[in-house]
């Protein structure tokens, strides 16, 4: 399923209105019908306040209004806004709210906005509209709403919420419940907005499927894809070779724990190339890694001395790791430099992997293979100086980039994107990004495509996270590797269920 942004989805309800004859009245009062069926399944017992402002979104809260008054519903509007400037649409609802005698306050003032605690609020205040910082007034009536202890119910978006960036702009509804049009927005899916839109409904008021399923957009949700079976004959080498070069003082845990990840998610065979005077304790952390000892800095990090011997090591496996712990000691940086555009396979590169690149998207752009990396939010700011606002980290680099956090985007230098639902706070612990690190170089050598292992990865590490019975305080990345066997294998036998359900991120109204 596409993720649009709010010039995407006008795009969309205008192709529907002309192409398919679908009147734009049609579509106000569907989406007023499929918010009208959240409400009886949620709140059937509720009275309901709903707080609609000039625009579309607007017009639905007073569709809503209406249908509601005619189920006998206690119902009572404030709307904001001249009336003389409603579109069409809106125009019609608000006459008809007006000679049913619904009770309504134009402009209501300060003294007029009585928010009770059981009283259910509607927020048809902004929609995809939204242009601009929130204005004085609306924000006044935003902090209200919000403080007022009644469950908010959002229509379409939270107010405030910007749908292509996902962020407020300057204050937005914290909503319990949302409810989108049509399609999903960016600021309904990912962070921050999905936090404010709370519990996640979509409906397509009555979209033609060939409307949806053809649409050009270019980003979708990471839907999970059946695994590459193993290969009954296979053997050790036929199951992805996975070379890690990584370590230095102090960091021999980080390349340990891709290690073991990698072997968890699949990986026949994995090499750690690590500063000679960690090999033993590396072992200790990986026995089933075999070691290559390489020389080391005064500082006890990977030499210089080590390229001709990377290079060649690199050649006799299906994907390269690097950067996990390698610090960031001039000449280990150096030697990362002269590594990355050189390394004659598909290469991830994390931590100091990543810091050794940024500035320099040559080294990358012109690699002959693919590259994968996988920054969280201060790398991605590291990697972004000297690129201009418009241009995107994976196109001015040439690579797949992962944008770590919650809800991670995976993302082509075609404009191709990937949101992840899979996940929690609990991935936010020391490690988990090593883990992840593993388990990418493990699923491209052993998927059917660099672009599909990195998808699989990223939503198998979410899932670990969610299926982890303790608190989310307790989870550390070795938990990560521990629950690997099981969830993997719930994604191997049920990912069709999975594709389904959408895993539970959003529940489809008719
Ligand atoms: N045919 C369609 O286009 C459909 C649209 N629908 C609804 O229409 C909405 C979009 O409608 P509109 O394009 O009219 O936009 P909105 O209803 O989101 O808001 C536009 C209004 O808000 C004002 N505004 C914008 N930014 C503001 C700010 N920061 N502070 C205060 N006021 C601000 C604008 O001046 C304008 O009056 C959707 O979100 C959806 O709810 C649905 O009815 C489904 C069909
Ligand atoms: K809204």
């Amino acid at each position: 399923m596409k993720v649009l942004n709010p010039d995407e989805m006008r795009r969309m309800d205008e192709t529907c209105i002309h192409k398919y004859k679908v009147p734009a009245q049609i579509l106000m009062e569907n989406a007023a019908l499929s918010a009208l069926s959240v409400i009886q399944e949620e709140y059937p017992h509720h009275s309901v306040l709903l707080v609609c402002g000039s625009g579309n979104n607007g017009g639905d809260g007073l569709a809503l209004a209406r249908i509601l008054f005619s189920l006998e519903k206690d119902v009572e509007v404030l709307l904001l806004g001249n009336p003389d400037h409603f579109s069409k649409e809106t125009s019609q609802n608000y006459r008809a709210v007006r000679e049913i005698g619904i009770p309504l306050s134009l402009n209501p003032n300060d003294e007029e906005l009585s928010f009770k605690p059981n009283r259910l609020i509607v927020d048809a205040l902004l929609g995809i509209g939204l242009n601009r910082t929130v204005s004085e007034k609306y924000k006044a009536i935003i902090e209200r709403m919000n403080h007022s202890g009644a469950p908010i119910f959002s229509l379409d978006i939270p107010s405030g919420i910007d749908g292509t960036t996902a962020q407020p702009r300057g204050i937005s509804i914290r909503a319990d419940k949302t409810i989108c049009f049509g399609a999903p927005k960016r600021g309904n899916i990912l962070s921050p907005g999905y936090v404010y839109n709370g519990e996640l409904f979509c409906s397509r008021i009555s979209f033609p499927p060939p409307l949806i399923r053809d649409w050009p957009g270019k980003t979708e949700f990471n839907i999970p894809s059946p695994l590459i079976q193993r290969d009954p004959l296979g053997y050790k080498n036929s199951f992805g070779r996975i070379l890690i070069i990584g370590g230095g003082k102090n960091y021999q845990g980080a390349p340990a724990l891709a290690a073991q990840a990698a072997y968890r998610s699949g990986a026949g065979y994995v090499t750690a190339a690590v500063p000679q005077s960690q090999a033993s304790g590396f072992s200790a952390h990986c026995p089933e890694a075999v070691i290559q000892e390489l020389q080391e800095t005064t500082e006890k990090t990977i030499s210089e001395k080590n390229e001709t011997l990377l290079l060649d090591l690199a050649s006799k496996h299906d994907v390269v790791l690097m950067g996990p712990g390698m610090t960031g000691q001039e000449e280990t940086v150096s030697l990362i430099r002269k590594l990355i555009p050189l390394i004659p396979v598909p290469l991830v590169l994390d931590a100091d992997g990543l810091n050794a690149l940024a500035g320099s998207p040559d080294l990358t752009s012109k690699r002959k293979f693919q590259t994968v990396i996988t920054p969280h939010l201060g790398e991605q700011k590291r990697l972004r100086l000297g690129l201009t606002e418009d241009q995107s980290l994976e196109e001015r680099y040439g690579v797949i980039c992962v944008y770590k956090g919650p809800r991670s985007r995976i993302c082509q230098s075609d404009g191709k994107e990937y949101i992840n639902l899979t996940g929690n706070d609990a991935l936010g612990t020391a490690g988990s990004g090593d883990v992840l690190a593993g388990m990418v170089a493990t699923l491209i050598a052993t998927q059917e495509s660099v672009i599909q292992g990195v998808c699989k990865a990223v939503l198998l590490h979410g899932l670990t996270a969610e299926r982890y019975p303790g608190a989310r305080e307790s989870f550390t990345a070795s938990d990560i590797i521990e629950a690997l066997p099981r969830c993997l294998l719930e994604y191997k036998n049920n990912y069709n269920e999975m594709k389904q359900t959408f895993l539970g991120k959003m529940k489809m109204i008719p």
